[in-house]
């Protein structure tokens, strides 16, 4: 059997295959419930064979969101239409996953393909966005945030764990916190945004306490016996890559004995400056690197959209889920296409028996 298509199991939850598909925003839901978009769009994803499908970045409160088209997990309200979702990516032999985020210093924006940019001052579509201090991202995104104050990590920390008790009515059985991308999590751990001198920044300890304390606050919610795993921008590209992985290393280990069960590796993107080396599987590297100084399990991402780049991150040990995202896009059943690549075993059956069926037959007689 070809490495990416081996099960694999995370505490009680075995996956069919390595294959993951990460969480890519839509942008679509309204006031933050999700539409028969999602329902579909997820649908079609599960049925396509992946193990795992992990839902779009949805925010934990309004100003959480990226853009107005974000969906969120702030009210009771959203929960049915997120419980359909999860209900459909379980019937596809799936497992259903989610991110839960907040945007920060990013939040406030317009769609990608509507500017994807903050959206502007006095715009009613638009908030006020917080962060640590109060230094913007720049570029296209300028709008310089609100610092948090204590009684705002103490505010943004409860709605991670509401949004996360939510989760788990919706139907969902694996957990990924957003620390990755810029967003407020990440910006409290990097430089580029955290220039706070209280508890909350300054040293590694200080930049690492409220991706901790949130952590400590979900793991104590979550059920021991789903995944528990986190996205975070281990690497930013800005010239000092050394120091951010040795500190995110450092600050993974802290994740893994609060009870991390994954770590899903990614770039930081915490400034416009970042160079980043865009490539095929260019993060595997570092991936196996994080679990080889940590001992995490690893997911990674970005640039894997071949099935033989994907087997060999798998066969290599680089990671053992890999998040195949955009070329989920360009083909929702593009682990039907890997298993015929790869050779697997009567590969029609990645897909769903009403498929499969039809695939294998009135055919010429396999090659022997
Ligand atoms: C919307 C994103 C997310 O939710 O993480 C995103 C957008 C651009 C690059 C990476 C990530």
């Amino acid at each position: 059997t070809p490495a990416l298509f081996t099960s694999f199991t995370l505490k009680n939850m075995p996956l069919r295959n390595r294959i993951a598909v990460p969480p890519m925003c839509q942008y679509v839901a309204v006031d933050g419930y999700t539409t028969d978009w999602h329902t579909a769009h997820y649908a079609g994803l599960a049925r396509g064979g992946a193990g795992l499908v992990i839902v779009e970045a949805t925010a934990v409160s309004p100003e959480g969101r990226i853009t107005p088209g974000c969906a969120g997990l702030w009210d009771d309200r959203q929960i049915a239409g997120m419980a359909s979702v999860a209900r459909e990516i379980k019937a596809a032999g799936a497992v259903a996953g989610i991110q839960l985020a907040h945007a920060g210093r990013k939040a406030s924006a317009n769609r990608p393909w509507e500017g994807d940019d903050h959206i502007a001052e006095g715009d009613p579509r638009g908030w006020k966005t917080i962060s640590p201090s109060a230094t913007a991202f720049g570029a296209n995104l300028p709008q310089v945030p609100q610092e948090m104050t204590h009684e705002d990590i103490a505010r943004v920390q409860a709605d991670f764990v509401a949004a996360t008790q939510r989760a788990i009515e919706a139907g969902f059985e694996w957990l990924e916190l957003h620390f990755a991308h810029g967003y407020l999590a990440q910006s409290f751990f990097s430089i580029h945004a955290n220039q706070r001198t209280d508890e909350y920044g300054g040293d590694l300890a200080g930049r690492s306490r409220f991706l901790l304390e949130t952590l400590r606050a979900v793991r104590k919610i979550w059920p021991e016996t789903f995944p528990l795993t986190a996205r975070f921008g281990v690497i930013e590209f800005d010239g000092r890559d050394e120091e951010t992985l040795e500190e995110a290393i450092t600050l993974t280990r802290q994740f893994k004995a609060e009870g991390l069960d994954m770590l899903n590796v990614s770039v930081g993107f915490s400034t416009p400056d970042a160079q980043i080396p865009w490539g095929p599987a260019f993060l595997a590297p570092i991936a196996e690197r994080v679990h080889r100084e940590t001992g995490l399990p690893v997911a990674s991402s970005w640039g894997i959209d071949t099935p033989l780049l994907a087997n060999g991150v798998v066969e290599k040990k680089q990671m053992d889920l890999v998040m195949v995202g955009r070329a989920h896009l360009a083909d929702p059943h593009w682990p039907y296409a890997a298993a015929l690549k790869l050779g697997l075993e009567r590969p029609s059956w990645v897909l769903p028996p009403s498929y499969a069926h039809w695939l294998e037959r009135y055919r010429p007689a396999a090659k022997e």
